[in-house]
């Protein structure tokens, strides 16, 4: 690693919407800066059987967080299978995520709209924001942490991401989409439950105390999105091609990690040392786990938090469900004291979680205005173009 020395690079900071707009590859220079000692033999995203964690021997649990950590240290990615998530939960949600898209009309879409919402909770339509400037063919619906889809309850501390009180979420009506709040309750509720569990494991592999962030997610940030990517119009060929119809721009994630659930048409790419992509192929009952910015943060970059994107190359549509789990948005991302090496220094300032977060989201709305304000803007628009 390079990390430490006075003449390091100078990395872009990431809490300025500028670098959310800097295009994949100078984005990726500022996550690769840091190890320049990666090459594409090194880049893996195995297979990890997370069933041994579940047992009682810690020595089981330790062997787990080993292939993690090398996953970590190598791609920043990993499936898991053997997670304990039942299969009916998984299968529900993204039924739901169905549902939502094609039997909600425009009009009670509308009313869910993103622009409701001062932390993009909500429907998105397609073109509402962008990670890197492309045109992205997607629809969303984002929801955030409540205590009553938390299996622990909380402790009554939750939070917006801006720290102000938490008003909740924007659902369905229940008439308009019946079941969709209980499936996404129960679905909801196991990944907290998984995300939990891995977290002990990122603590062991960082030969932490495996209980090292639990006072840090007792009313976490954990929003998760709804994703549908139709079908390309024209079909998608693998490698550099303009008419490419890209559905997420390339970006990484701004949390502690996420845990990726997807329909079985691949569409996920993750971006190689060399700077090609990597195209996730689907595996049946399992999750993608990524280490997002915060993990590399705490790191050092140690842990790669790897810029990512989705393309829909198939003929059929694509959902997918991430759920983005992040600390209480009130705790301070500093480097770990047990990732600095005698002499070195952090490259990244310490931030707190949820301001971090607010400032990557609003990065992705029309010129980094934030939610509400580009929708103002949006209607001041609409209502000059009536005038
Ligand atoms: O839809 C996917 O497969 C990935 C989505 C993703 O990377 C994100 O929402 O951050
Ligand atoms: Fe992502």
């Amino acid at each position: 690693m390079t990390t430490g020395t006075d003449d390091a690079p100078s990395l872009p900071d990431a809490t300025t919407h500028d670098e959310a707009h800097n295009g994949a590859a100078a984005y990726l220079q500022s996550r690769l800066a840091v190890r320049n000692d990666i090459t594409d033999a090194d880049f893996d995203v195995p297979v990890i059987d997370i069933s041994p964690s579940f047992s009682s021997s810690l020595e089981n649990r330790q062997a787990v967080a080993a292939q993690i950590q090398k996953a970590c240290t190598t791609s920043g990615f990993f499936y898991i299978t053997g997670h304990r998530v039942p299969e009916n939960a998984r299968k529900a949600i993204l039924r739901q995520a169905e549902r939502f898209m094609h039997e909600l009309n425009t009009g009670q879409k509308e009313e869910l709209h993103v622009k409701n919402s001062k932390f993009g909770l909500g429907w998105e339509p397609s073109d509402y924001t962008s990670i890197a400037g492309d045109q992205e063919q997607k629809e969303v619906f984002n929801f955030a942490y409540e205590e009553a889809l938390d299996p622990t309850g909380g402790d009554g501390l939750y939070r917006n991401l801006d720290g102000t009180k938490y008003k909740g979420n924007l659902w369905p009506k229940e008439q308009d989409l019946p079941g969709f709040y209980d499936a996404v309750k129960e679905y909801y509720g196991a990944v907290l439950d998984l995300a939990r569990h891995l977290f002990r494991l990122f603590a062991l592999s960082l030969n932490l105390p495996e209980t090292y962030f639990d006072s840090m997610t007792t009313h976490p940030g954990g929003i998760a999105r709804l994703l549908y990517y139709p079908p390309p119009k024209n079909p998608q060929p693998v490698g550099p091609s303009s008419e490419e119809q890209i559905g997420l721009g390339a970006h990484s994630d701004y949390e502690c990690f996420t845990l990726l659930l997807t329909s079985s048409t691949p569409g996920l790419e993750i971006l190689k040392p060399s700077g090609q992509w990597h195209i996730a192929t689907f595996i049946p009952d399992s999750f993608i786990v990524n280490v997002a910015d915060f993990l590399m943060r705490w790191t050092n970059g140690l842990y790669l938090s790897t810029v990512h994107r989705v393309v829909n190359r198939g003929t059929e549509a694509r959902y997918s469900v991430p759920f983005f789990f992040s600390v209480n948005y009130d705790t301070v991302i500093q480097t770990l004291p047990t990732c600095l090496k005698e002499g070195e220094k952090s490259v990244w300032k310490p931030i707190e979680a949820g301001e971090y977060i607010l400032e990557r989201l609003n990065a992705t709305t029309q010129y980094g205005l934030g939610f509400q304000e580009q929708g103002v803007e949006s209607s001041q628009q609409t209502r000059q173009l009536n005038q």
